[in-house]
């Protein structure tokens, strides 16, 4: 795979091709956005990064989707994000647009490739761009779970005192605040998260990932790039290296999880096609209940989208 395709210059965007180019994993990576100039502006401070950092991924700024042509991997991140006091979803009206029309250029120039979605709501984007491209399912996927256990994963770091790096996790549903966070399937090394931290603690974690987005949202007037850039980045590497890396993305289900023709947060396995499998946890009632509730709230979604006609 040689080329990498980020849609939006804007923070998520402009990081993801930064981060990516650091991994030096490809001949180019193309930042389009519909301000030409500032996404021109953006690959060029990158690329003059190159000589100092010691990468060879060349960058080129655009606003042609010509210059999208026979990408492998492409990564959305158009649209708007939101304000202290929103949701995510109420970004649906005007992304839900956005992410449509990126899609559809995006295939006008490039017969086969791997789309993943970043813009917002996360899991209601990817099911308009999935239908939008007429990719199979394996093609097209959402960013969210690798963030949403990077910060469960630093606040168990900062509460333990321990590395981040041996923090693993596991987080079902959602991307929004009834995402499911799974105690009972992380770890500190091997060593059951539980046998090392209060349950009124790990609760008080819990509910602070959940509301993880929105706590950076307040503090800065928008939402956040560092971590989800190197998110999305890190799954263009697990695709580009066919590394079959197990993370938590958001995916189709078709009757896994008991749900049918949604897109959710699951644990996939990714390689060089997307995503080679899709797995599933033997879950607990209490877990089962907390998926079935973040699927309504996408759901609901979900509803407001098939309702626009996009
Ligand atoms: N999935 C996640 O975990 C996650 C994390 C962070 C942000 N986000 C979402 O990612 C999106 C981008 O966030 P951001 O902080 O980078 O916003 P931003 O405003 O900094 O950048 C968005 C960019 O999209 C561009 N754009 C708008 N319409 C376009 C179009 N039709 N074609 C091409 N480019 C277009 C804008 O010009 C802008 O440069 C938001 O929807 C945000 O909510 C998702
Ligand atoms: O919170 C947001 O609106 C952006 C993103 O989904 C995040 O979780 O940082």
């Amino acid at each position: 795979m040689s080329k990498v395709t980020v849609v939006g210059a804007g923070n998520v965007g402009a990081t993801v091709a930064n981060v990516l180019a650091h991994k030096d994993l490809v001949r180019e990576v193309v930042i389009l956005d519909i301000k030409g100039d500032f996404a021109k502006g953006k690959a060029l401070d990158s690329y003059q990064q190159a000589s100092v950092d010691h990468f060879s991924t060349q960058l080129r700024g655009t606003d042609d989707y010509a210059d999208t042509a026979d990408s492998d991997i492409v990564v959305i991140t158009a649209g708007i994000p939101r304000k202290p006091g929103m949701s995510r979803d109420d970004l649906i009206s005007t992304n839900a647009k956005i992410v449509t029309m990126v899609t559809r250029s995006i295939m006008e120039h490039s017969k086969n490739p791997i789309i993943i979605v970043v813009s917002n709501p996360l899991d209601v984007m990817t099911y308009a761009a999935y239908k939008a491209s007429g990719l199979p399912k394996n093609r097209v996927f959402g960013m969210a779970g690798i963030l949403d256990t990077a910060r469960y994963r630093a606040f168990l770091s900062m509460a333990l005192d321990v590395s981040g790096k041996d923090i693993q996790a596991m987080l079902l549903g959602g991307h929004g605040d009834t995402m499911v966070p799974l105690p009972r399937y992380t770890t500190v090394s091997g060593i059951p998260v539980t046998d090392l931290i209060s349950k009124e603690e790990l609760d008080a974690i819990v509910e602070r990932t959940k509301k993880g987005g929105g706590e950076l949202v307040k503090l800065m007037g928008t939402s956040a790039w560092y971590a989800p850039g190197a998110a999305a980045a890190q799954m263009v590497a697990a695709i580009v290296r066919d590394e079959k890396r197990i993370f938590p993305c958001c995916a189709l289900l078709e009757g896994e999880y008991g749900q049918e023709g949604i897109f959710l947060g699951v644990p996939v396995k990714l390689g060089k096609e997307g995503i080679n499998e899709l797995l599933e946890l033997n879950l607990n009632e209490e877990e089962m209940a907390d998926m079935n509730k973040s699927a309504d709230a996408v759901r609901g979604v979900l509803e407001v989208y098939k309702g626009m006609n996009v």
